[in-house]
């Protein structure tokens, strides 16, 4: 059997409904703390199986709207997380149709993204609007761009969710899966695990560092008492940087896991045992594998 795994980043302005949409497609809540738009870089948002294909969602946040120097790098490596993907799908909202905003994605979509990456459209919310405007705002998107396909979804309710998927299954490249199908299940929540604490660190830390820290689940025990234990490693890209993470005394890293133990403990809703490490990899940014598996890749001078 030819089974089929890409990777898909779903863009579109703040508000259109990408979180409603995954959730939807991976069956789980699994995009809980990605609201919290500006802490996070591109990474694996839920994956979802379709048939024989693996679909990895990625998510490009801060795409949009860079106002300081740090914001406009995390555009930059957003649009290279959209760049890498394998299929990239613009959600806009049916009922606003193609605002400024829509079509300054556009724009960067049609300067941004190498030639040939199938861009799909789904107009969402289209229990909001009547057929004949959402015929007129196809024919206006398509105008504007040539879309691989237009789907017309809610998000919400699930119509055209389905389509979605299985042509975003059909169209991945011929692969092994990236993950066991067993392991999907905990995965997302190891990820979630992960940005809870980088928020806090990157909280902690204020501009200081959280570019080049990333934080990395190794273990997730569910203990028989009901609690879990969580080892999570923060790695750093210095030796220099170690020091600053860790606080004098270890004060800043033990802040940082008892905000982000409790934090875990209340979206878990059961206790929580929290072991962070700091680990210096200094070829952190060079590891390029590492990142075109999330669908990003940081070049030099980033
Ligand atoms: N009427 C209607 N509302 C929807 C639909 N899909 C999503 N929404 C609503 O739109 C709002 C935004 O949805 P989110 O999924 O949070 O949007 P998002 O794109 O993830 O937003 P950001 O995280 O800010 O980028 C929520 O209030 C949803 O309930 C839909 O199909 N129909």
């Amino acid at each position: 059997m030819t089974t089929r795994a890409g990777f898909v980043a779903l863009i579109g302005e703040p508000n259109a409904g990408k979180s409603t949409l995954l959730n939807r497609m991976v069956g789980a809540k699994v995009s809980i703390v990605t609201h919290k738009v500006q802490t996070t870089r591109a990474r694996i948002r839920g994956i979802a199986m379709e048939g024989e294909a693996q679909i990895v969602f990625v998510d490009t946040p801060g795409l949009f709207r860079p106002r300081r120097r740090l914001d406009r790098a995390m555009v930059k490596a957003a649009w290279g997380g959209a760049a890498d993907a394998d299929i990239v799908v613009l959600l806009i909202e049916a009922h606003r149709g193609l605002t400024e905003g829509v079509q300054a994605i556009v724009d960067r979509v049609a300067a941004e993204l190498p030639k040939g990456k199938p861009v799909a459209l789904a107009i969402n919310k289209i229990d909001r609007v009547k057929a004949e405007a959402l015929l007129k705002l196809t024919e206006e998107m398509n105008a504007a761009y040539p879309f691989a396909k237009t789907f017309m979804i809610s998000a919400e309710r699930g119509h055209g969710v389905g389509d979605l998927k299985a042509w975003l299954g059909a169209e991945l490249p011929e692969g092994t899966w990236f993950y066991p199908e067993d392991q999907i299940a905990d995965l997302p929540l190891r990820m979630i695990a992960a940005e809870v604490t980088r928020e806090k660190l990157t909280l902690r830390l204020h501009e200081e560092l959280p570019y080049q820290l990333t934080v990395e689940t190794e273990r997730w025990e569910e203990k028989k008492d009901g609690s879990a234990r969580i080892d999570q490693i923060v790695y750093v890209a210095r030796a220099g940087h170690k020091g600053i993470v860790l606080g004098h005394k270890g004060e800043t890293i033990k802040a940082v896991g008892q905000a982000a133990r409790a934090e875990l403990m209340e979206f878990l809703d059961r206790p929580v045992h929290l072991f962070l490490q700091v680990k210096v990899r200094e070829n952190w940014q060079e590891e390029r594998e590492r990142y075109s598996e999330m669908g990003l890749e940081f070049k030099d001078g980033d």
